[in-house]
């Protein structure tokens, strides 16, 4: 009786509405930590995708923020990759299959050129039945962050010390393209991790935004346009082409900041420098033999989903290209002159700087190094080497990039 008049003491009317205001700071507390930790997990997402939002609307700050953040983590990327350690140097097989396939190359275009239409075969007919991927296939991976993470719909495949980096950082402006900062030389280096491993490195994106990555060397991979094909033969693939011998020359430089006690460029560039023999198969030279790379990837792809940048053009005229490369990729034209400014101190155009933030938008240090000075008559034999195989590539691409303009200028002041 004693224990009933102790608990019945809950039934009277004053300790009933102490319980009732117990029970609900209990559950508004409970209630405000499931919040937060709800909120906590979503914040990433929510900003980047607030931050897209922000973009068409007024509220640039969250994605300005956003931008310099991936901005310079991409900085830090850049500056001795492994793929800037390993291309330069390739392995003794891949070495000396490339030169046996360069020396082929060169004796059959003696012989009467393909046409066109002809490089486009019947081996991509083949390829597609056996290799590749639905579309719905290619869109599984939905993940917590805003979007899902596909494979991408454009590589910028090359070139090599083209001009690459500038083109990617200054697509990563506009809204509807989504680029993943690094390289991640899946074709080439990585393809055994297989497409899943591949998709992950992705970015989310959104509706209607497009998937995209960068990896110089995969033009001048023997296995990558097959292996591109098969996992979606309607990408779009973009080269930025730099004159081949300033080319060869800034891959040089890049190879000499890293190993000084290598030999001259006069050196590595002949065989037999007396003989004027050029040396084919050393990899900054091969590189800039484009005609022959091209090759093999028109044998997969039409020009139609390929588009040439030119590098020169890319710096005097960066808004010029963009323009040319939205188009193409189909985007609206959103990235213009207003987004670049010539810095005089780095001798290139720059992201122009949003209002509030100090991190400078111009590339790093891995890009306009000094190249060294060149003996001319060295640059001027590269420039008769490279003629016949530049021409073959303006007719390959119905694009004339008029090196041979520079190289009789640089000629010409060697004379004087
Ligand atoms: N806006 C801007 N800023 C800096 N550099 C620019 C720019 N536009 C084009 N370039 C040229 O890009 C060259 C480097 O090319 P990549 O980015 O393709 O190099 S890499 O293959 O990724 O290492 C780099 O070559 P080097 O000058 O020889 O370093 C530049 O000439």
């Amino acid at each position: 009786m004693a224990f009933w008049s102790s608990t019945s003491i809950f039934t009277s009317k004053v300790p009933r509405k102490i319980l009732f205001m117990f029970t609900l700071s209990l559950s508004v507390t409970y209630l405000f930590y499931s919040l937060m930790s709800c909120y906590n997990s979503l914040q990433f997402p929510l900003q980047e995708n607030y931050a897209y939002q922000g973009r068409l609307v007024t509220e640039e700050t969250t994605f300005v923020t956003l931008r310099e953040k991936l901005y310079s983590a991409s900085q830090g990327l850049t500056e001795f990759t492994e793929a800037e350690r390993t291309t330069a140097v390739s392995t003794v097989k891949d070495h000396a299959e490339a030169e046996q396939r360069t020396v082929e190359w060169i004796r059959t275009q003696a012989s009467p050129t393909k046409s066109a239409t002809g490089y486009h075969n019947t081996a991509v007919e083949k390829e597609h039945q056996e290799f590749s991927t639905t579309d719905s296939e290619l869109r599984v991976n939905c993940t917590m962050d805003y979007g899902e993470k596909k494979l991408p719909q454009a590589i910028i495949i090359g070139v090599k010390k083209g001009g690459t980096r500038a083109l990617l950082e200054a697509l990563r402006v506009h809204p509807d393209v989504r680029a993943v900062g690094n390289e991640p030389h899946f074709f080439d280096r990585n393809y055994e991790k297989g497409l899943d491993w591949y998709r992950d490195l992705m970015p989310s994106t959104l509706e209607g935004q497009i998937t995209m990555e960068k990896t110089p060397s995969y033009f001048v991979t023997n296995h990558a346009p097959k292996r591109i094909h098969s996992m979606a033969r309607d990408i779009k693939l973009i080269i930025v082409v730099r004159n081949p011998v300033t080319r060869a020359i800034s891959d040089y430089t890049q190879t000499l900041s890293k190993k000084p006690e290598i030999p001259t460029f006069e050196v590595l560039a002949f065989k037999n420098r007396t003989l004027g023999l050029i040396d084919a198969s050393w990899s900054a030279l091969r590189i800039g033999i484009y005609a022959l790379h091209l090759e093999s990837w028109m044998q997969y792809f039409p020009l139609s989903q390929m588009h040439f940048v030119s590098g020169e053009r890319l710096i005097v005229d960066p808004a010029g290209e963009m323009a040319k490369v939205q188009d193409f990729l189909g985007l609206k034209r959103i990235v213009t002159d207003k987004h670049f400014y010539f810095n005089k101190t780095k001798g290139f155009p720059c992201l122009k700087k949003p209002e509030d933030s100090s991190t400078p938008r111009c590339l790093g240090k891995s890009k306009g190094r000094t190249h060294p000075k060149i003996d001319p008559d060295v640059i001027r034999r590269l420039h008769k080497f490279y003629k016949p195989f530049n021409m073959m590539f303006y007719q390959m691409t119905g694009q004339n990039f008029e090196w041979e303009l520079e190289g009789d200028n640089e000629s010409r002041s060697s004379q004087d």
